[in-house]
């Protein structure tokens, strides 16, 4: 059990035939939760979804329902699970939070290779929190769903090895070879490491995500002794009362040393070819597989650039209207991978990853995010994670090649990239 005071309030909540009833939470019982802190709201949850730049910070204590997939299931069937399970959610009365049902999925289920570290995240996972605690700027409510709370204790885990993948500079030689003998356009390939956790705990990482990447979607999943977290700078896909938002994400140049070596880097990146393409591949697959969920797509005709501490990057943000009939979850779907995770055209990529990254990615680079009972929601892809347990941290990062990549230039972009979390992590 964990540790709360005795005073903690206890919501009261019903299940009836199989529904679960969503109860807003009284000011008081949301001001017992607030005043605990971040530190405690973030220790205890089993998920956290911060977007600071917004103002947004949710955090689900505790777990109502939580379905996990088989590993080699991904997104199709965690999809089917959500669905079944908002069938079933009654909303809170108007005015009231929804409750939010959050769901991530491995990148690729079709990947025959299984890390024993993914067992406890399984293939997918749809959860609703038992208890959900909000802010949206300085707003702060809460609603609760019937179920156990609080969380059990975390299990032990099995120390964290390296993995045995490919050599990442030989892949990314091979793929190159592959793409300018025609085989595909783009593939992105990515590496892992495993570097010891200091003394901070999952909390503290997140705390200092948060302080680093602002503008990003810092987010945590429990599962057994382990935590799945990072600070994501992509969205995959948002709906908020029909409006859709999308994003192109992808080129790369680290951040400069100062301020001129920075715009120099900035200059580089807006000017280069190679990056331009490996950008536009994304943009013309948003546009070729959302166009028909979508209305009145708004693309901008060139990227702008997205400034993060470690990396700068090509960033399109697109936005329309979900077309009727339409959901979030069928975006996501038809959205992942993009080719800035998986690479273009994507059956081909997706082979080339398997054969040449010869490692599980996990849950790194599949969706995240949640959905309510209404169709409002976001997901991100999950970039710069990380997963944590056992006083060890497995970190994810890959970069995307096309013709003209070179295996110095994309493993010096992987290693900036694995620093958005080794910075955190492992002091
Ligand atoms: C695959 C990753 O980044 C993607 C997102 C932004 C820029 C990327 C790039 O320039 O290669 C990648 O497409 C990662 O962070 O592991």
């Amino acid at each position: 059990m964990i540790a709360t005071s005795t005073s903690q309030p206890t919501p009261s909540v019903t299940t009836e035939q199989g529904a679960i009833t969503a109860t807003p939470l009284s000011p008081g019982t949301v001001e017992w939760y607030r005043a605990r802190g971040e530190r405690w709201l973030r220790e205890h949850a089993t998920v956290t979804w911060e977007r600071p730049s917004r103002g947004l910070q949710v955090f689900g204590l505790g777990t109502a329902t939580r379905r996990i997939g088989a590993r080699g299931e991904g997104l199709r069937e965690a999809r089917a699970a959500i669905e079944e399970l908002l069938a079933g959610l009654w909303e809170s009365p108007a005015g009231a939070p929804a409750p939010m049902v959050f769901l991530s999925a491995s990148f690729d289920p079709g990947n025959p290779l299984r890390d024993p570290a993914w067992d406890a995240f399984g293939g997918w996972q749809v959860l609703l929190p038992a208890i959900t605690i909000v802010r949206r700027g300085e707003a702060w409510s809460g609603v609760a769903c019937a179920g156990d709370f609080p969380a059990g204790p975390a299990e032990e885990t099995a120390p964290l090895e390296e993995q045995t993948g490919a050599n990442l500079g030989s892949a990314i030689a091979e793929a190159v070879g592959e793409i300018r003998a025609g085989q595909y356009q783009k593939v992105v390939l990515a590496g892992s490491r495993v570097v010891p956790v200091g003394p901070a705990a999952p909390a503290d990482i997140l705390a200092r995500l948060v302080a680093a990447f602002p503008t990003t979607c810092i987010f945590s999943i429990r599962a057994g002794g382990w935590t799945w977290l990072g600070a994501s700078p992509e969205p995959l896909a948002g709906v908020q009362d029909g409006r859709l938002e999308l994003v192109s994400l992808a080129g790369s140049r680290r951040r400069g040393r100062d301020a001129a070596e920075d715009a120099a880097l900035e200059a580089e990146l807006l000017a280069s070819e190679k990056e331009r393409w490996e950008h536009r591949l994304v943009v013309e697959a948003i546009r070729q597989e959302v166009g028909e969920l979508a209305e009145g797509l708004e693309i901008p005709g060139a990227p702008t650039v997205m400034k993060l501490a470690n990396i700068q990057h090509l960033y399109t943000p697109i936005a329309g209207r979900l077309a009727p009939g339409a959901s979030l979850l069928d975006v996501v779907e038809r959205l992942h991978p993009t080719p800035a995770v998986g690479g273009w055209p994507r059956d081909a990529a997706l082979d080339a990853i398997r054969r040449l990254e010869r490692m599980d990615r996990g849950w790194y680079a599949g969706p995240v995010g949640w959905v309510d009972p209404s169709g409002n929601g976001e997901f991100v892809v999950g970039l710069r994670t990380a997963l944590v347990g056992g006083g060890r941290a497995r970190l994810y990062a890959g970069a995307g090649i096309v013709a003209d990549s070179t295996p110095a230039g994309e493993l010096e972009e992987i290693e900036t990239k694995l620093d958005a979390l080794r910075g955190v992590i492992n002091r």
